[in-house]
């Protein structure tokens, strides 16, 4: 290869914002998450697929140390955000789910007003210095979260009270109030109807603008649309990494074969 094809090669590759190396994931003796090696893309949306039980969740949830939060967990291996160790003593857990946000399966709004639930973040990061800004900020993620026009004249209604559909865009809407840098989200619409899955699909695929999105689903059909890259993992191992389009049409792995024909899962 001569100077000039490798660096073609090296500008079409897209800039790693997560580097994830040698991950394990125990819960007590249970080992749940075994030897995963897995790189998140820059504005990519990264799809995580597998059976129920695989370790997609669990591994999500080391991308922003949400499995601190569970007694039994104990999560080893390198985790980089840009050239950051995520699991450093001095990183504070607050401050990086700032920058990877969550969205989880079940929407779950604050029992708070629409408006506070989106203040939320950026009031306690500090990100207003003002009213106007802070109205500024709600207004621009609740656009972004698609549902600025829904709830505009309502902004002081409880958030409980939406649609599950509006509540689920709700919460999206309140997790990039922040400006992550990377967006979690596991299973977002397995609560919702289609009419409701199709936005916020669509917003997943505007989203990838400016984040990296990695998203749990159990719908492979959810996973060609929406993805770039996935993920299947089996039995706590990530078996296959690879661009989405080859991962559904020309698996290397007999077993995502299986799973994606149908014969496990
Ligand atoms: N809090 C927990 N305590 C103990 N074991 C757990 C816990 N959470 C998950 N596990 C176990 O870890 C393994 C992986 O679970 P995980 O929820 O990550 O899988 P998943 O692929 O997301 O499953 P699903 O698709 O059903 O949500 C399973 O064996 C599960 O029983």
């Amino acid at each position: 290869m001569n100077d000039m094809s490798r660096l073609e090669r090296v500008v079409e590759t897209k800039n790693i914002k997560m580097e994830c190396r040698d991950c394990q994931v125990y819960y007590g003796e249970t080992h749940a998450i075994k030897d995963v090696n897995v790189d998140i893309e820059e504005k990519t949306v990264t799809a995580f697929i597998g059976p129920s039980g695989c370790g997609k969740s669990t591994f999500l949830r080391c991308l922003n140390r949400m499995n601190d939060t569970i007694a039994t967990a104990r999560v080893e291996g390198s985790f980089r955000l840009d050239d950051e160790d995520i699991y450093d003593r001095r990183v504070d857990p607050v401050q990086l789910r700032a920058k990877v946000g969550m969205v989880f399966q079940k929407p779950n709004p604050f029992p708070k007003s629409i408006y506070d639930n989106v203040a939320y973040g950026p009031r306690i990061h500090g990100l207003a210095r003002n009213k106007a800004e802070l109205d500024e900020i709600v207004e621009k993620a609740l656009r972004r979260g698609a549902l600025w026009s829904e709830v505009k004249d309502r902004l002081d209604a409880p958030g409980t009270g939406l649609s599950g559909g509006q509540q689920q865009r709700l919460c999206i809407a309140r997790a990039i109030a922040t400006e992550p840098e990377v967006l979690l989200m596991d299973e977002p619409c397995s609560a919702l109807d289609p009419i409701a899955t199709a936005q916020v699909e669509e917003l997943i695929d505007e989203l990838r603008q400016n984040y990296s999105v990695v998203i749990v689903t159990h719908s492979m059909q959810q996973a060609a649309r929406v993805s770039q890259k996935t993920a299947f993992f089996h039995l706590g191992n990530l078996v296959e990494f690879g661009e989405t389009g080859q991962i559904f049409t020309n698996p290397v792995d007999p077993r995502t074969e299986s799973y994606i024909t149908g014969r496990i899962g």
